[in-house]
């Protein structure tokens, strides 16, 4: 249930481009493709725009809606293989640079990424992906004098991957300095090290049952995880055609956003309010256990898509569209979930963009809002009440810091501890003060593909008088 992120500063997503030469090259197969991955990763690194907005099918950019599944596929390909392994594509190309390239060369630099992403990461032939990036720098005013240079670099990069691949395999590469610095600070540099490593590969599939897990899983070829998610082998073809998914018996949920709401325990016949709740994984999971659930939410269009899961999943909620602020409930709540609006690093496996995206000063402005919330959010918590604070960063300033300084401020709540056999299998992911917080690194199993599952802080809260 995983939204389509908006961009933080929105770009003209559909402008013209003003330097194609179509004269140059006519319409060659693959060509709009390679075009459209090429542009999209420059409005990713270049002006902050999430790809997920990139690639939304209905809102996307207009160089992606207008190719065909099947090279929008290949689009989404390329554009995440080049973000997830941008440090170490960089390193290779400026190896095979004899000199560097012009300061002003972006469009050049981004024909070059794409391009040897293709050849060094995908099942494409070199040939087709040189070939194809020489003819998109030809048909631009901007790069076409650097059309022998592509052709030279990436076919030495095609001839030489093996030798270059080992030479700059190092994931601190393919991890923004601003970022690493970060996860050195909060998480020592060994575990830094490790996250780093495992945000170069893609995240596998979990589902989370309505019922069931062990049946979910027999019918997908699943296995369940200890704490009762379903994690897929992996394979291809869209989500919706999957045995199960148009019965309503599962939802796609990674393991780690499965957590929060577990830890109210029973909850069944409560009175809950998931006050940050679309798209709904959570508000899903606490209806399906039983309880009397409140989904609230600020965006209009957002509640639209949790309605629509939680009707094909058979599950009911009250719906609220509103700010949390403006919420005057006429009784608090036995429970209240506050997964709050955050810089999602710690969905990077998923989202590799967010590293490009976000930086030190959205993470301290997001931290004020989920500060905000948080004190939103106590007003409607009855005496005794459980609130649980939730978030996919990886940062302590979003997550532990943001805790702490409630509590400061709020000697009416106390934290309820997060015991380790609460969260069977991720021991290590509560903290000696009882905070939850997992990494990609965590949760190690048969092969590095699949195991991790998403970087998740919670707190569990308890209202006493
Ligand atoms: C991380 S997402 C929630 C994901 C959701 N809990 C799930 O599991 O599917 C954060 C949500 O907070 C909502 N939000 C942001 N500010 C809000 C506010 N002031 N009041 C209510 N909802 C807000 C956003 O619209 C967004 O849907």
């Amino acid at each position: 249930m995983e939204p389509p992120r908006t961009s933080r500063r929105s770009g003209p997503a559909g402008s013209k481009p003003r330097h194609h030469r179509p004269d140059a090259e006519p319409d060659r197969p693959g060509l709009a493709a390679r075009r459209a991955a090429t542009r999209l990763l420059a409005a990713v690194v270049d002006t902050q725009t999430s790809a997920d907005g990139l690639t939304d099918r209905r809102h996307g950019h207009a160089d992606f809606l207008k190719l065909d599944a099947r090279d929008q596929g290949l689009v989404k390909a390329i554009l995440l293989t080049s973000l997830r392994h941008r440090g170490t594509i960089s390193a290779i190309v400026e190896a095979c640079l004899e000199r560097p390239l012009p300061g002003k060369a972006a469009s050049l630099r981004h024909i070059l990424h794409t391009g040897a992403a293709q050849v060094l990461f995908l099942d494409v032939p070199d040939s087709a992906a040189v070939d194809l990036a020489v003819a998109q720098a030809a048909s631009d005013s901007r790069t076409e004098r650097f059309a022998s240079l592509v052709n030279a670099i990436l076919r030495r990069i095609g001839r030489e991957k093996e030798a270059l691949l080992g030479r700059f395999d190092d994931p601190e590469l393919d991890c923004p300095p601003w970022l690493f610095r970060r996860l050195v600070a909060d998480h020592g540099e060994t575990n830094a090290l490790a996250i780093a490593q495992m945000h170069r590969l893609p995240a596998p599939l979990d589902v989370t049952a309505k019922g069931d897990p062990q049946g979910v899983a027999e019918a997908l070829g699943g296995t369940v995880l200890p704490f009762g998610t379903v994690r897929l082998a992996g394979g291809e073809g869209a989500v919706s055609e999957l045995p199960g998914f148009g019965e309503g018996d599962w939802w796609v949920q990674d393991a780690a956003a499965s957590l929060p709401a577990r830890l109210f325990g029973d909850i069944r016949d409560k009175r809950v309010v998931d006050a940050c709740a679309a798209p709904g994984g959570k508000t899903a999971q606490l209806a399906a256990a039983g309880a009397r659930v409140t989904a609230l939410d600020i965006s209009a269009s957002r509640m639209r898509r949790l309605r629509e899961n939680l009707g094909r999943l058979g599950l009911e909620a009250e719906f609220v569209v509103t700010d949390l602020g403006a919420f005057t409930p006429p009784e608090p709540f036995d429970a209240v979930l506050l997964d709050a609006p955050c810089s999602s690093t710690g969905t990077i496996r998923r989202h590799p963009d967010v590293a490009y995206t976000k930086d030190a000063a959205e993470i301290a402005k997001l931290a004020q809002v989920q500060a905000r919330l948080l004190r939103e959010a106590a007003v409607i918590v009855k005496p005794g009440g459980l609130l649980v604070f939730s978030n996919c960063s990886l940062d302590r300033e979003e997550g532990e810091d943001v805790v702490a300084a409630f509590l400061a401020d709020h000697a009416e709540f106390a934290l309820d501890p997060v015991r380790a056999e609460e969260v069977p299998g991720l021991a290590e992911a509560v903290s000696p003060e009882g905070y939850l917080r997992t990494t990609p690194a965590m949760l190690v199993r048969d092969t590095p593909e699949s195991s991790g599952l998403d970087g998740f802080f919670a707190a569990r809260l308890r209202r006493t008088v």
